[in-house]
């Protein structure tokens, strides 16, 4: 059995992992064999990221994490370094495998405030993992400030104690771990924010789950790395016609505004797009023709022009909000566009025209079955989902679940941990990209990329989640100091990477 497990792309929440350890053990692998590997799995990832280390406190909790962390200070000692172990409780309280690895411990037990953390060269983190339910509270909370006080290094059993699995929110006090080992497959809240900064590295161990638990689990969280939608990408075939990689179509909005469907339109063009246009409005012509070159440009005056145009059937993809403006024209756009069953990429403007009437986009686009999606900002998805936004329980996960679900379509929450959701319920969270992207047009660009993968036919969840994958990736090459305008340059040296890749 390897230390490290290729992970895959799986997240899995607490009770799924539940389950998953469940059929493990209804498969004849005992519960405290499975224990002794996580265990067995923390000691020697800390042996190999402090190799140095000799002086370790364990600090146990009151469950099965706490149990881990019994494993791991016997093992330690084992092989010879320093282990004080201080717990939440009486061990004699503990249950089950806990109570089975506390009894194995071959060293004192000691109270939990006794620890003196400036003693120790790495603190392993066992007080909570995915059984944490409410906020850490004294007077564990007190400790694990001093703790972090002092400094020292911190290796945290599966999640670095306060962190929820499921959500990724601090639950109260909450570890920074310079690593955090966890088991089988990685659990939501080492993506989702703020929980991900808190984790360090995340080393994923074999325990002796086997990955065909995943077909009884079915999970539908996952991480967004090109495994999860590598197969779906556009197959880059050299003796296509250019029509046969779609025809993407942005829509300008007035002359003062029109450098936002620009940056669309290049970022359509570099993912691929066969073909782009430029729809713009008369005031807009000028401006946009001075500017473009690869890319074509259209007048589109009102909606009847519209419908005209989309008598090309070739047209297959659409963006709509980048600088365009709000009110009727992006409501009449968007409809249009949607009755005649095109891909379309709604963003900024264009969501926020809805506000007003969300359940009107919500039917067209139910009644469209075209690949729709919505790519908001947290201001922008609470003018359309307010109740959705509004909810203080819910993760930013289950919040883009939700908000898919009742729009009929893929919804792209953006932010540090952008989260794709589609309406069968599939969920990706996203892990690429700098504090950078951070800066004007850089949503612009990202609802061009999609766009330009759905005009290459590509299902919109996998669209979606490529885009943003894509996007991040970009500004990762590009490093600081970068503008909306260098990301669509970089997309090719991602496209590259990615075939290398795959
Ligand atoms: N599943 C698997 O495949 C495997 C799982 N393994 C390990 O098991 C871990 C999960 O174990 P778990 O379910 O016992 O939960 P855990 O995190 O120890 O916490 C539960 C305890 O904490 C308590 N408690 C909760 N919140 C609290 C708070 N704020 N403040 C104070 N107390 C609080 C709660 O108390 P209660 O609510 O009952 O009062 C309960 O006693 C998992 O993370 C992994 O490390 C591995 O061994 C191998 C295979
Ligand atoms: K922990």
């Amino acid at each position: 059995m390897s230390i490290e497990q290729d992970g895959g792309v799986s997240l899995l929440d607490p009770r799924e992992m539940g389950e998953a350890d469940r059929l493990t053990i209804a498969g004849g692998l005992a519960g405290v064999v499975l224990m002794d590997n996580a265990g067995r799995a923390v000691a020697d990832a800390l042996r190999r990221s402090f190799p140095a280390a000799r002086r370790i406190a364990v600090l146990a909790g009151p469950g099965n994490n706490g149990g881990d962390g019994y494993v791991v200070g016997r093992l330690l000692r084992e092989a010879g370094l320093t282990v004080a172990l201080f717990s939440t409780g009486d061990p004699a309280s503990l249950k089950g495998d806990a109570a089975r690895a506390a009894a194995r411990y071959p060293g004192p037990v000691e109270a939990l405030d006794a620890i003196v953390p400036g003693e120790a060269d790495v603190v392993v983190d066992a007080l909570f993992g995915a059984g944490l339910d409410r906020p850490v509270s004294e007077p564990i909370a007190a400790v694990m400030r001093a703790t972090k006080a002092a400094g020292v290094p911190v290796v945290a059993v599966d999640l670095p104690s306060g962190v929820s699995g499921a959500s990724g929110a601090v639950l109260g006090e909450a570890f920074s771990a310079a690593l955090t080992v966890t088991f089988f497959r990685r659990k939501p809240g080492h993506l989702l924010q703020p929980g991900r900064g808190r984790c360090g590295r995340v080393v994923v161990a074999d325990i002796g789950i086997a990955d065909d638990v995943l077909d009884t689990i079915r999970p539908k969280t996952f991480a967004n790395e090109p495994e999860l939608w590598a197969e779906a990408r556009p197959d880059p075939s050299t003796d296509g016609h250019k029509y046969d990689r779609g025809h993407a179509v942005v829509f300008s909005g007035g002359a003062t505004t029109s450098g936002a469907a620009r940056l669309a339109a290049m970022a359509a063009l570099r993912a691929g797009a066969g073909l782009v246009t430029v729809f713009a409005p008369p005031s807009a012509l000028m401006v946009n023709a001075a500017h473009l070159t690869a890319i074509m440009l259209k007048r589109c005056s009102d909606a009847s022009a519209l419908q005209a145009a989309l008598e090309d059937a070739r047209l297959s993809a659409f963006v709509l909000g980048p600088g365009f403006g709000l009110g009727e024209p992006a409501r009449d756009y968007a409809l249009a566009v949607l009755s005649a069953r095109r891909a379309l990429v709604l963003d900024a403007d264009g969501i926020t025209a809805f506000a007003e009437a969300p359940e009107t986009l919500f039917a067209a686009i139910r009644a469209a079955g075209s690949p729709v999606v919505l790519t908001p900002h947290q201001g922008e998805f609470a003018r359309l989902f307010p109740d959705i936004a509004a909810e203080g329980n819910s993760s930013k996960l289950e919040k883009a679940r939700q908000a898919a679900e009742r729009a009929g379509c893929v919804v792209v929450l953006k932010g540090a941990d952008t989260v794709i959701a589609a309406p069968d319920g599939r969920a990706a969270i996203n892990a690429t990209g700098t504090p950078y992207l951070a800066t004007a047009g850089s949503g612009d660009v990202l609802s061009g990329v999609i766009a330009g993968l759905l005009a290459q036919k590509t299902p919109a969840f996998e669209a979606a989640a490529a885009g943003v994958w894509m996007h991040g990736r970009a500004a990762e090459l590009f490093g600081p100091g970068l503008i909306a305008e260098d990301l669509p340059g970089l997309l090719p040296k991602v496209l590259a990477e990615l075939s290398g890749a795959t």
